[in-house]
């Protein structure tokens, strides 16, 4: 995962509202509205707020992850963001243009140059070769045959579909066939990638391998990803941050190690339960602070950000507490009681309210 920095949103996205229904634009503004839960809503005004006041920005170059159980809001939240679906109220910006002000030029603009989607069935056209569809976007767009045939084979290379180019998607398995629609989408080299549950259909090797692939691809591209899962490992996996989702709702944001160190309420900690704690959690958070007496001592070193699973097999290894040292300084030290501690899930932190929560520990949906 990349390490994300502070610079402009790609996205940037303020009191967005998608309600379905009739009259839809009395609800957002409606204080009394606002306030019901979906089936008070829905018996009330027979309205869905699919996405309900929700608040966040996509940085450049990280891996948003949306999250949330089925009909939680996730599609419809990120098809708004290219206005596939006509956002009912709220401010949406891209690289800080207003995206709801855009005429229909600027916006097929947009789809076709700045933003591409990777979508579970695929979406890929049957008569049609592996190059001709991966070419596909870059036809729309009204590039030579020349150009779009190198492109694409480039493309078809690149997701290590050699050899395959001329094939029809039906003699294609789920997973190549995914991988082409992968190829797809990179070929417009947008500046955004979205992707609605790409990976769903797909059997639990070939979607590992898939993960790894974007993963791969990210890495060497460093491309702004924005991806739908209702998988938590898989948003574990990929997410440099993740959005989690109820009800149309955002009920937290953050990194996986926040979310599953710091759940916001109960419906998060329920959600995370099962999360094998050290694989997500790092040394320091979990670490106490060096103390004097620490300058002293012998020990193995990790940076700050290994893994707490990385640190029990070093402690277990060498039966002495793990220094933790960033830039050459000791800043912590991890032994025993500190790793059991984030094993038995006991090192969750005190909650905001009650003063003990770094404002850079705990990243709320509102900003
Ligand atoms: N066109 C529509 N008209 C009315 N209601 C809709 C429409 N599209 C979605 N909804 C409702 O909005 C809510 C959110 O749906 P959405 O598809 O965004 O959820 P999701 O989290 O993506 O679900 P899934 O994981 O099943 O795809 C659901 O209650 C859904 O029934």
């Amino acid at each position: 995962m990349t390490e994300t920095t502070e610079t402009h949103p790609v996205f940037s996205v303020r009191n967005l509202w998608k309600v379905f229904g009739p009259k839809a634009d009395r609800i957002p503004e409606n204080k009394e509205y606002a306030g019901l839960d979906a089936a008070e809503l829905r018996a009330r005004t027979g309205c869905t707020a699919a996405v309900r006041d929700v608040t966040f920005d996509v940085r450049k170059g990280e891996v948003f992850v949306v999250m949330g159980l089925s009909g939680s809001g996730k599609s419809t939240l990120v098809r708004c963001l290219t206005r596939l679906i006509e956002p009912t109220a709220g401010t949406l910006l891209m690289d800080g243009e207003d995206v709801r002000a855009m005429d229909k030029t600027r916006l097929r603009e947009l789809r076709r140059h700045r933003v591409s989607m990777v979508f579970q069935n695929f979406g890929l056209l049957p008569h049609r070769s592996v190059i001709d569809n991966v070419a596909y976007g870059l036809e729309i767009q009204g590039r030579s045959r020349e150009e779009r045939r190198a492109v694409a084979a480039e493309m078809v290379e690149k997701v290590g579909l050699e050899g395959l180019g001329e094939r029809r998607p039906g003699q294609l398995s789920g997973g190549q066939q995914q991988r082409v629609g992968l190829a797809r989408a990179l070929a417009v080299d947008p500046e955004v990638m979205l992707f609605d549950e790409p990976f769903s259909a797909l059997d639990p090797l070939i979607r590992r391998d898939m993960q790894e692939e974007v993963i791969r691809l990210h890495r060497e591209e460093g491309r702004t990803m924005v991806f739908i899962t209702h998988d938590l490992s898989e948003a574990l996996r990929l997410g440099d941050r993740i959005a989690l989702m109820r009800d149309g709702e955002i009920v937290q944001l953050g990194t996986p190690e926040q979310i599953v160190a710091n759940p916001a309420d109960d419906y998060v900690r329920d959600f995370v339960r099962d999360v094998p704690r050290d694989q997500v959690i790092s040394v320091r958070r979990a670490m106490r602070p060096a103390e004097p007496a620490d300058a002293t001592a012998s020990g193995a070193e990790l940076p700050p950000k290994a893994l707490v699973s990385e640190a029990i097999e070093t402690v277990a290894r060498t039966g002495e507490p793990v220094r933790v040292v960033a830039d050459g300084e000791l800043i912590g030290v991890v032994g025993h009681a500190e790793l059991l501690a984030v094993v038995a899930g006991l090192d969750e932190e005190v909650p905001a309210e009650a003063g003990q929560d770094g404002p850079e520990d705990r990243e709320v949906a509102t900003v």
